[in-house]
């Protein structure tokens, strides 16, 4: 007999066999393809550029990472330098002025070894790997504006990056950190930047994407390749996962010298990342920071049984008015969902804010904004912004619709990537989850299996139970 089956935003179709990407439920979603390939059962398209752009967007300091760096030397004879101050990388003055008028007193984790790598004489290659906002932009912005020697008027280090938009937040932060640089110049090799044919560019620095920085290469000759001392190579991951970005990377880098310093930086590394990343960096030196394990530990996770999603709501409710709650995060499968909810709740008068993927990206960053800074106390979201959101003050994490893969199964990482995002920094935070049929049952038993972790029945109707149970 046929398994049963679910649609891909997770609707139950019956037992019956069908074959289809087009959602066939009411949720009447048609889903789109990511970059790399997948579909979102939320409907909401996973561009990991735009995730990167977002996150660039939210941050405005360091991710906090207790775990210690993994380094691994090309020489494991030589002695492996690390700093804990700036001072220590004797970094001309202005450099380091700009350094300090960004609010950087100290090197992050990962600055501390990756910066004496990047500034070793002779010249080192390196590829470095850890989670967005841990300091890598800052770091390698760092390296360029110390590499150059201002007095040459050619291009001495490019820099790429996957997207038109992060290739601008690169250049920002270059700009900032070499205000008191003046003779420090920078050039966008970006689309819609027209320069003139046969022209030699006098900036040192120039950032851009794949595409625009290949033509200044090659057709347009603005750059001459063999003067690049130092080719610097950012979000690689999502680099490749553009087969077009992935080529002329490849072939940006058949055009400079043997002796040319690389620097290849990645959020993630998975096999197809170190497959490129050796192929453009030849005997480097790897830095990794492992990311900082999402933990279940100081969360409470109950589930209420409900009937339909009105019903849902009503709990919802209830736990609202019966809890001091100072954020709250609510999941829902679909965009329709999250519509539906953030208006029954704005009726209630509760301050919702709203993020789903057909927003840009900037409306989404500035939606985010609102949130972190309290102007709304309850976020409802699909999936599409349930990874690289730091709210600290979120305490209470509600999957509305719960989260099950494309099989119907639970989806464990996301559930864990969900509900992670409350109870941090030693905080205390619960995760309510909405049961409303067998198969929800079956997901939250699969989920309590899975962590090994209690989930807790909650009524909602009795407030009593309720206050003792989250308190
Ligand atoms: N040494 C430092 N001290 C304090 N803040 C820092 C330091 N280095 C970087 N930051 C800040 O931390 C945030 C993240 O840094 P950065 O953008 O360099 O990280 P990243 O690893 O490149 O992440 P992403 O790819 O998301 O930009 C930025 O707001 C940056 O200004």
């Amino acid at each position: 007999m046929p398994k049963q089956v679910y649609n891909v935003c997770g609707y139950r179709l019956g037992r019956k066999k069908v074959k289809s990407s087009v959602c066939l439920c009411p949720c009447n979603i048609v889903p789109e393809k990511s970059e790399n390939g997948g579909w979102r059962k939320d409907g909401d398209k996973v561009d990991l550029a735009e995730q990167s752009l977002l996150n660039k967007l939210i941050r405005h300091s360091l991710v906090r990472n207790r775990n210690q760096v993994e380094v691994l030397q090309r020489d494991p004879t030589s002695p492996l330098y690390s700093v804990k101050t700036f001072e220590e990388l004797r970094l001309k003055p202005d450099l380091l002025k700009g350094v300090y008028n960004m609010g950087f007193n100290r090197p992050s984790r990962i600055q501390e070894n990756a910066l004496p790598m990047m500034l070793a004489q002779p010249p080192q290659n390196l590829i470095a790997q850890s989670q967005s906002g841990t300091g890598k932009t800052a770091a390698f912005s760092l390296a360029m504006l110390s590499h150059v020697n201002p007095a040459n008027k050619w291009t001495q280090c490019l820099c790429i990056a996957p997207t038109y938009e992060l290739a601008l937040q690169i250049g920002q932060v270059i700009e900032q950190m070499g205000k008191y640089c003046p003779d420090v110049k920078l050039a966008y090799g970006i689309r819609g930047n027209r320069m003139e044919r046969g022209i030699k560019l006098q900036e040192q620095i120039v950032i851009g994407t794949p595409g625009t920085v290949l033509d200044w290469c090659t057709k347009y000759r603005l750059i001459e390749p063999k003067k690049i001392t130092m080719f610097v190579l950012d979000e690689a991951d999502v680099m490749i996962a553009t087969q077009g970005h992935r080529d002329q990377s490849i072939r940006i880098h058949r055009q400079l010298t043997k002796d040319c310093q690389m620097l290849l930086f990645s959020a993630t590394f998975e096999d197809s990342v170190w497959r490129f990343a050796e192929q453009v960096v030849p005997d480097p030196n790897i830095i990794r920071l492992k990311r900082e394990e999402e933990t279940l530990d100081t969360i409470k996770q109950f589930y209420v049984v409900c009937k339909e999603k009105e019903d849902k709501f009503t709990a919802l409710c209830n736990l609202y008015g019966s809890l001091t709650i100072a954020q709250a995060m609510i999941f829902c499968h679909t965009r329709k969902m999250a519509a539906w909810l953030t208006a029954n709740l704005t009726k209630e008068g509760h301050q919702v804010a709203l993020l789903s993927g057909e927003m840009t990206v900037e409306q989404r960053a500035s939606v985010i904004e609102r949130y972190r800074n309290g102007k709304e106390k309850v976020l409802v979201t699909t999936n599409v912004c349930s990874r690289g959101i730091d709210v600290e003050q979120v305490s209470l994490v509600v999957n509305f619709d719960l989260p099950v893969d494309m099989d119907g199964n639970a989806d464990n990482e996301t559930y864990l990537h969900r509900i992670g995002r409350t109870g941090r920094f030693g905080r205390r935070g619960f995760a309510v989850n909405m049961v409303d049929s067998k198969h929800s049952m079956d997901i939250i038993n699969q989920i309590e299996m899975h962590f090994n972790r209690r989930i807790t029945k909650l009524d909602t109707s009795d407030l009593e139970e309720m206050e003792s149970l989250m308190s």
